[in-house]
Order: structure tokens, then sequence, then C-alpha cells
């Protein structure tokens, strides 16, 4: 089961320059979060702060109850073990072989024998679906197999926490699609604590528990996927709907009279591109592919989305789309299989 993080009162500066300030926000155990937020509001900042790696001016992180903003280097280097980091193009060793780089976090931090490290470098390769590839080169190897790569590697070590930075960017559509499966599906086998940034609002509308949205130094809001996709809050509807009418600008925030008069002319119809729709419509979520074992709180997800697909429907009734399954039977925690069959071959996603 992964770990709660509690984020309290944080504010972190480079210098003059305030990130963001006052950021609190609970992570809880085990669900998936999105953070989003425009280009430079400090997303990466924030991932960074989560694990130790820049420290906050003021604020705490409490990580199963320990602050960790408080802790000396050698303590935070046991923390930092719970944490599994997908960095954005996989941060892979250009001269060692897909094998070997997912192999680097066991050989360095653990004392396990080459033949136990061989078991679980291959158990996760089999996860993300690179059984096959275990001699090629990053180099030899597209964007999408790279970031599986990575993802591989930040898995050996069996983390609590695992913080993904915009695994979904350079690839293309497909590839995302598959890519969010496969992090559902972890997320299901493994249970641990996910916190995704993204620019993908497609993504950030399917995959997590909880969305964040960070803007003007600030977390304008953070919760359930529901609260916020169904948001009348005016940054929020802009960012989910990708246009251009609203605070966020070019570069900065606008000036308060030209947003208002932005907001209003969108409520007249007008200003908004033709067929372009502005919506609070809730979307149904992505769930665990067909046999993953999911733990009992899918069972809930489960029940809450065929509900919400029920309500979606025109006259409240009719068949829910495939993803509605009913919900699953779910299984106690540690009988997880791999939704990748043996042998199955490495697609170049
Ligand atoms: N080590 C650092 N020293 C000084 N300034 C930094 C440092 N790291 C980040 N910044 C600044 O912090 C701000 C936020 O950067 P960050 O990369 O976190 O943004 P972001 O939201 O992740 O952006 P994007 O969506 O474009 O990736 C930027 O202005 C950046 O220049």
């Amino acid at each position: 089961m992964g770990v709660e993080i509690c984020v309290e009162g944080l504010t972190k500066s480079f210098g003059h320059q305030v990130i963001w300030q006052d950021v609190s926000l609970t992570l809880p155990a085990g669900e998936v979060s999105v953070m989003l937020g425009p280009s430079g509001t400090g997303k990466s900042v924030f991932l960074k702060t989560l694990v130790g790696l820049l420290k906050p001016e003021r604020g705490s992180i409490k990580i199963a109850g320990q602050d960790i903003t408080k802790l000396r280097e050698r303590d935070l280097y046991e923390v930092r073990k719970l944490f599994g980091v997908l960095f954005q193009d996989g941060a892979l060793f250009g001269s060692m072989s897909l094998y070997d780089n997912i192999a680097f976090p066991l050989r360095e931090h653990t004392r396990k024998p080459e033949s136990e490290v061989r078991r679980i470098v291959l158990e996760k390769m089999d996860m993300v679906g690179l059984i096959g590839a275990e001699d090629k080169l990053p180099g030899e190897i597209s964007g999408g197999m790279r970031k599986r790569a990575g993802l591989a590697r930040a898995l050996v070590l069996d983390p609590e926490i695992i913080l993904f930075d915009e695994p979904d960017s350079g690839l293309d559509p497909v590839r995302v699609a598959y890519l969010n499966q496969l992090i559902v599906d972890l997320n299901a086998q493994i249970d641990a604590t996910f916190l995704i940034v993204t620019h993908d609002i497609a993504s950030a509308r399917l995959v997590p528990d909880n969305i964040g949205l960070l803007f003007r130094r600030e977390l304008v809001m953070f919760g359930p996927r529901e609260d916020l996709l169904t948001s009348d809050e005016p940054v929020v509807r802009q960012f989910l709907n990708g246009r251009m009418q609203g605070p966020i600008g070019m570069a900065e925030e606008k000036d308060a009279a030209q947003v208002e008069q932005e907001l209003a002319d969108l409520g007249n119809g007008a200003g908004q591109n033709a067929g372009e729709e502005s919506t609070t419509a809730m979307t149904p979520r992505l769930l665990p592919s067909p046999g993953v074992t999911r733990p009992p709180r899918w069972q809930a997800i489960a029940e809450r989305e065929v509900e919400t697909r029920r309500k979606a429907e025109p006259h409240g009734e009719g068949e829910p789309p495939d993803q509605a399954e009913p919900p699953q039977k779910t299984e106690p925690q540690g009988e997880a299989e791999s939704p990748r069959k043996k042998g199955e071959e490495v697609a170049d996603a």
C-alpha cells in the first residue's frame, strides 16, 4: 500500500522569484493524482521538492508522518528510497542496455545477488511490456519504449510513491492511450501513491482520482477528479477546456477587466471558435484492464463510474459503454498478475 503525502503551507522561491506559496494538499495513499498548470508555474519544482531535491522556504511535507523538510541529507537518502521517479525523457544512461539501466538502482542501493536482480528486472520489464528488448540501447528504441524503460527502472525498488514528470510528452495519441492504461493497471497492481505532472488534458480527465491546478504562484484547486471537472472556477474551466478566453494569458496572467470582458463574451456565446465546446461534463474514468486484480478501493471507484455513466446517458438509462463494466470482484493485495501475457511481443510504444 502506498503512503500518504501531506503538504502544508509550502512555499518555494529562487532568490526573489516566488515559484508558489502556501501550497497545501494531501495525496491520499494509493491514489492517482494529477498536477496541472500553465508552463513555468513550478510543477517540476513541486516534484523535486517532494522528493527532497529542493528545499522549500516554509511549510512541511509529511511522508508516513515524518516531515522531510526537517531531515538531514543522510535521513533524506532513506526517505528517497520510498520514491520512484519517471523523468520526462526516461533519464536512461545512453551507453547501457535497457537491462543494465533497469538493474542500476538495485545494484546501487541493494546487495541483492545477480540472480535476484535478474528476477526483479525481468518482472518489471514484463509489467511494462519490454520483454525481449533487454539488450537494446536507449538510442535504438522509440520515445515510448524509453518511457516504459524509465518506468520499469522507477519500479525496481518497489516504491511506495511514484512521481511522473510529463510521462506523455512527445508521444502520439495512441501511445499516450497505451501509457495511460499501463499507469492505471500498475496503480491497481502495486497500489502505490502516484503523482503525475502532465499537460495532456485528455489524460487528466481519464486517469486520476484527484486533480490539482497551479497558477499565479498558488494552488488554485486540489480535489477529487469529479470536483475539478465540474468546477465553475474560471482558471480551472479555461485550462481544462484549453481555450484562450480566461485569466491565463500567453506568458502571464491578464488584467482583470480583459478577463471579465472575455468571460462575458463567452457567456453570450461570442469569442468562442466555431464548433468549440466549453464543458463541465463528467467524463468516464479509465478502469484497469480486464484480468488485472484490483485492490478493494477499485470496487467503490467502479460503482461510482457506473453511476456517472448512467447520469451521462440522455435519459438516465441505457447500456453503459464498454469501459463501464460492472464492478469486478476484488482480490486481496499481493497476488496481482501482470496484465501482459508472457512472451507477448514488445510493442514499439
Ligand atoms: N534550480 C533552479 N534555479 C532557479 N530557477 C529555477 C530552478 N528550477 C526551476 N526554476 C524556475 O522555476 C520556474 C518553474 O519551473 P518548472 O520547470 O517547475 O515549471 P513547470 O510548471 O514544470 O513548467 P513546464 O510545464 O514548462 O515544464 C521557472 O521559472 C524556472 O525557470
